[in-house]
């Protein structure tokens, strides 16, 4: 969308969630510099009047401050010329028992702006697209049945004159998809499902490559037992990416349900892969269908939903400059692709504890060419139903989950905030019944058995593959990442901290207790010369449920609650904005 593309280009507006299209989250505004960034203020705050996570940014575009909050999903447009003054308030009606289908905390990834209008993705799976100025309804369609348990907390995308939406569900076996609408009318354009027939999952048998080989007929069925893909899952509720280059977007899919892998094993009672869950997918924005897609977890057994993602670089590899996408996998890995071919350049661990598999083959005459070797005492499946793998890391949290990392242009590497939790595992057996919960198996999570901390913070170089630094965390680091020219990265912690370190040696250069634990993404704009750094807080999404929803079970948000048990020390549930600024 050329407005889009004009108004980010303009680094004084945050004018979409990932700062970009290519999704870098990077800002050229370097009047916050290494230098004096210890000198930030807080300018301003506000209450957006809900508690629970708050995950996503707000916008800004010219002088107005677009702010969403999660269920009940409330926008506001605040005047950053006055005041902070609300313009207007739009709070959609929606039933509330949608929330007790919502698997982990009733968060929202924020709205997207594009042509004077805000478009908003509801719990409920409306997406409504508001007038920009005026807060005034100008269409609004149901993406899903929350009934069958499907959700919405995924941003859109604006893409020339499509929004591009995903669902949640994998946790009661939704059978999941993307979906385009026309941004004008709210009329569908195309629906890509994650399984199922060719038809359905818009691939072309001979033109859609993965590694770059044609899928061929029913890649998709060909790799499920019978019926099981009609309830399958691979949800679609992380961050997406487009080049306009390319005419691709970028985005991947979630889990296959159910979490018990012994129940979805093939009719040999073997592995299979139940494509195309766990997989990212590069379409034609126009039609929708797939030029290539890579399955990151064949046969999950883990719940590592493959929905992180992707961000867009052009890296040198090789001694080759490539354009690239690069993806921090929550199975541990991070990869990168060759963005127009779906090549796999790069697959290595991000987080040294990742012990399901040893590694992924880079042998391309191998005939298990990109697949991760599995480690099999950390198999769920080998160890059957009703009895617990031990020490499996990372956790089903993943060495990352839906938290975006950051691509600075000016280091050429990666900031990603990432979890350092272990886990055992224990699947059973579960009958489908529409709208309920389809998970099927018992988690226990507990810090990697190296240090009591469950975060780190890393720079990451996406061409090597390799850590840079990585500076501990005691809590899981939930927030989303901000670089700028500064020299700076930004991000929030879950006991509350806003942090600023050195994007060369990670260095804390500042730090400011905000109200609630952050699950929030750290963003930037710039006002009357001035610039600001902001963030939500508000303690949430599955790694802050236990304080979110006042669960005290340690087995409750599957396992989740006992995770994080010592996080109600630190923090309290809240929901507020933290605007920064130098003095
Ligand atoms: O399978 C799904 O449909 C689904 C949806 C969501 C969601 O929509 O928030 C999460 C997950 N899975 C999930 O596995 C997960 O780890 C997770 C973390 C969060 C969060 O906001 O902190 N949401 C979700």
């Amino acid at each position: 969308n050329q407005n889009v593309i004009q108004v980010s280009r303009d680094p004084a507006n945050w004018a979409i969630q990932s700062g970009d299209y290519a999704g870098t989250r990077y800002s050229k505004l370097d009047q916050i510099t290494t230098a004096n960034v210890g000198d930030l203020k807080v300018a301003w705050t506000f209450s957006t009047g809900v508690l629970r996570g708050h995950e996503g940014a707000p916008l800004v575009i010219g002088n107005v401050m677009y702010v969403h909050t999660p269920f009940p999903n409330t926008v506001m447009a605040l005047d950053l010329n006055d005041e902070q003054k609300i313009i207007w308030k739009y709070e959609p009606k929606q039933d509330p028992t949608v929330i007790s289908v919502m698997c982990c905390d009733t968060v929202s990834r924020g709205v997207q702006y594009a042509e004077g209008k805000i478009l908003l993705h509801t719990a409920d799976t409306s997406l409504i697209a508001l007038d920009a100025k005026t807060g005034k309804e100008l269409w609004k369609v149901v993406d899903g049945d929350p009934k069958l348990g499907a959700t919405g907390t995924g941003a859109p995308l604006i893409a020339k004159d499509k929004v591009i939406v995903g669902v949640s569900g994998g946790e009661f076996g939704v059978r999941c998809y993307l979906t385009a609408y026309d941004m004008n009318s709210g009329n569908k354009v195309w629906r890509a499902y994650s399984m199922g027939p060719d038809s359905d999952i818009l691939v072309d048998p001979e033109k859609t490559t993965s590694l770059g080989k044609p899928v061929g007929e029913n890649s998709s069925l060909n790799s499920w037992n019978g019926d099981q893909w009609k309830i399958g899952g691979g949800p679609t509720w992380g961050y997406m990416a487009y080049d306009p280059e390319f005419n691709l977007i970028y985005y991947g899919t979630g889990n296959p349900s159910t979490w018990n892998p012994v129940q979805r094993s093939g009719p040999d009672s073997k592995p299979i892969d139940q494509k195309w869950a766990m997989t990212m997918f590069a379409r034609d924005v126009d039609t929708g269908v797939a030029k290539w897609v890579y399955q990151m977890t064949p046969f999950d057994q883990w719940d590592y939903d493959g929905i992180n993602e992707p961000i867009l670089a052009d890296l040198e590899i090789n001694g080759v400059m490539r354009k690239t996408a690069t993806h921090f996998d929550r199975n541990g890995f991070g990869y990168t692709w060759d963005r127009v071919t779906g090549e796999l350049l790069v697959a290595e661990k991000f987080d040294p504890t990742v012990n399901w598999a040893s590694g992924i083959d880079m042998d391309k005459s191998s005939p298990t060419y990109g697949r991760p070797k599995l480690v099999e005492k950390y198999e769920p499946f080998k160890t059957g139903v009703d009895d617990a793998t031990k020490g499996i890391c990372p956790s089903s949290l993943g060495a990352k989950n839906q938290q975006p990392a950051s691509y600075s242009k000016l280091t050429g590497l990666f900031y990603v905030p990432t979890n350092h939790v272990c886990m055992d595992y224990e699947p059973f057996k579960v009958r489908y019944t529409a709208g309920q919960p389809y998970v099927g198996a018992t988690l226990t999570m507990y810090p990697a058995p190296d240090t009591p901390d469950l975060g780190n913070f890393i720079a990451w170089d996406g061409a090597k593959g390799k850590i840079v630094w990585s500076k501990p965390e005691r809590f899981s680091v939930w927030s989303g990442a901000l670089t700028t020219a500064g020299g700076v990265a930004f991000y929030g912690t879950l006991e509350g901290y806003f942090k600023a370190v050195d994007q060369k040696d990670g260095k804390e250069l500042f730090k400011f207790k905000t109200p609630s634990g952050i699950v929030g993404n750290a963003m930037t704009y710039m006002r009357g010369g001035k610039q600001y750094v902001a963030v939500y807080s508000g303690v949430g999404g599955w790694a802050g449920i236990g304080l979110a929803a006042g669960l005290r079970d340690p087995e409750d948000g599957s396992g989740a609650v006992g995770g994080f048990a010592s996080l109600s020390s630190y923090t309290s549930t809240g929901g507020s904005l933290t605007v920064f600024s130098l003095p």
